[in-house]
């Protein structure tokens, strides 16, 4: 039998169910929208919604269901899902030892496309009901220049919806002037929570969005400054992009006929600071820790996790890797990003109470090897443009400050080099998914006659073509890359290791 999430579920009461699925044993109508939530792809649904959903499950929570909205034309496909199911979903966890344990989540209460009807979205927002405004927009959504980290006042869409009576298409012109609606009918500001992989990412949206008000309304942008509060968070649980089998896994295996499910790995973590002026959902009853300061958190994921994906991907796809899994069952490729983790990335990051670094970075290691996620090294090849130069530039600069060791980071920037020259070892073509694509595959493809070609491009590395230190550990490796390919390269950096 199949359960089909789009008709057999929606609006009746979810038990007596046959199958090995938890269904949400909670009563949906009457679930009041607390959370809007903007950018809803695989992760926000693996992580926050299913930590509302378990909220939901304690008979916690129900003035905070979440409304889903998508503000791109490609969350059309979203809403398409998620309407006919009326926001029901599965989501799939995958143990490194083949079992799976699964759960429909229940806490999207409403999914609204915002090209749809953006007043509807503009008035949920504004809605007093609506407390917290979170988002996972990704890296490029904020907008920032990543050497100056100020907000680019010059993109066009945002010099559109800065415009007097702008029907608003990007983030910035939904949240703001749904804040300036709040604030002409005195009500208070709703929190903006990032959850982004963006370093200070509460800092980092109080700058956006007060510069963007700002362009609106000097005082609008001083009252988004000083009124709204941007708690700052670190998120962690790999979440794969859905694919085809994953929907077959998901009817045939579990008896579930759903339009957009999605998979992750077991391990989940949330780190968050506790600024809600308005309240919260009580999210430490669901396994979040609320803490003063998550910097240090932040810095330990983004530097070990994040960056340490970036040491996987170009390497291993050019080894002729496709999952990061497989990339990290060859001893050279997981002894190169233990390498890189110990001796360059540890140094730079604070003391992070409570954790065990070393015991950390291990299971970072096995979380890369879960062969049941098949985590995509397509999917942490992306938009690196985006991720380089926010997680692992600043490793770079910190080390060459203290005269720390910079072999592995540079290595890691001439692989991206080398990928981004669009062919890979065999002669065949590699798609460069990018916003910049079309100004790096040129550079990259000119550094055979000009080898730092790549590195002069100061809105993503800023000074680092000036470092002798880094442009000769950077040649090193692209040369080699270049002469002996990159397995080879990976074999004498991981040979060259001190105490190897
Ligand atoms: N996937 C993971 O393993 C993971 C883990 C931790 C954190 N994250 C964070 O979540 C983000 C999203 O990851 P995902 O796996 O859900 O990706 P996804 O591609 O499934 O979804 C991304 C969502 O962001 C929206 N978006 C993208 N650019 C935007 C913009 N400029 N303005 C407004 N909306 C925009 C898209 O329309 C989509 O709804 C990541 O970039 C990262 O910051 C992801
Ligand atoms: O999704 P991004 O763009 O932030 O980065 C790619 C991966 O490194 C990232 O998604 C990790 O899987 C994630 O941060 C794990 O929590």
């Amino acid at each position: 039998m199949t359960l089909d999430l789009g008709t057999a579920l929606v609006g009746a009461p979810f038990v007596g169910t046959p199958l090995d699925v938890e269904l949400p044993p909670y009563d949906r109508s009457g679930i009041g929208v607390g959370i809007v939530h903007l950018g809803v792809g695989g992760f926000h649904r693996a992580h926050q919604a299913l930590a509302v959903d378990e909220l939901l499950r304690r008979g916690e929570a129900r003035e905070w269901g979440i409304c889903g909205v998508g503000l791109l034309p490609g969350d059309a496909a979203m809403r398409d899902a998620l309407q006919a199911q009326d926001g029901l979903y599965t989501l799939v966890t995958k143990h490194p030892d083949g079992r799976l344990d699964a759960r429909v989540v229940g806490s999207l209460v409403e999914y609204l496309f915002a090209p749809d009807d953006p007043e509807v979205v503009l008035e949920r927002l504004a809605d007093p009901a609506t407390r917290i405004v979170s988002l996972t927009i990704t890296e490029g959504g904020y907008n920032f220049d990543q050497v100056t980290g100020e907000f680019d006042v010059t993109a066009p869409a945002v010099v559109a919806d800065a415009r007097p009576g702008a029907v608003p298409a990007t983030v910035f012109g939904y949240v703001v002037e749904a804040l300036a609606r709040r604030r002409s009918r005195d009500l208070p500001p709703f929190t903006v929570m990032s959850c982004d992989n963006v370093q200070g990412n509460g800092e980092k949206a109080r700058t956006v969005f007060s510069t963007f008000a700002a362009l609106r309304d000097p005082e609008l942008g001083a009252w988004v400054h000083d009124a709204v509060a941007f708690p700052s968070s670190m998120v962690d649980r790999i979440t794969p992009v859905t694919t085809d089998e994953d929907r077959d896994l998901v009817r045939e295996r579990l008896g579930v006929e759903d339009r957009w499910p999605v998979v992750a790995e077991p391990f989940f973590q949330w780190v968050l600071e506790d600024r809600f002026p308005l309240g919260r959902p009580r999210f430490e009853d669901a396994g979040v820790q609320l803490v003063e300061d998550v910097e240090p958190y932040e810095l330990m994921k983004l530097r070990l996790l994040n960056a340490s994906h970036q040491a996987i991907a170009y390497f291993g796809w050019l080894s002729g890797y496709r999952y990061a899994h497989e990339a990290v069952a060859d001893p050279v490729v997981a002894a190169f990003v233990r390498d890189f983790m110990d001796r360059e990335a540890t140094p730079t990051l604070r003391p992070v109470p409570g954790v065990d670094l070393d015991a950390y970075k291990t299971t970072l290691v096995e979380r890369f090897g879960n062969p049941a996620v098949r985590d995509t090294l397509a999917r942490l090849c992306a938009e690196t443009s985006d991720r380089i130069p926010k997680w692992l530039v600043p490793v770079v600069r910190e080390q060459l400050r203290s005269g720390g060791e910079i072999a592995r980071s540079a290595a890691i920037i001439a692989s991206w080099a080398r990928y981004a020259e669009g062919v890979d070892e065999q002669g065949e073509p590699i798609q460069v998914v990018d916003r910049l694509a079309d100004e790096l595959v040129p550079l990259a493809r000119s550094q055979r006659d000009d080898p730092v070609a790549f590195l002069r491009n100061p809105a993503l590395f800023g000074s680092l073509v000036d470092e002798p230190r880094f442009v000769e550990a950077y040649l090193d490796t692209l040369g080699s890359l270049h002469r002996v390919g990159a397995h080879a390269t990976l074999e004498a950096l991981v040979g060259a290791s001190p105490g190897k």
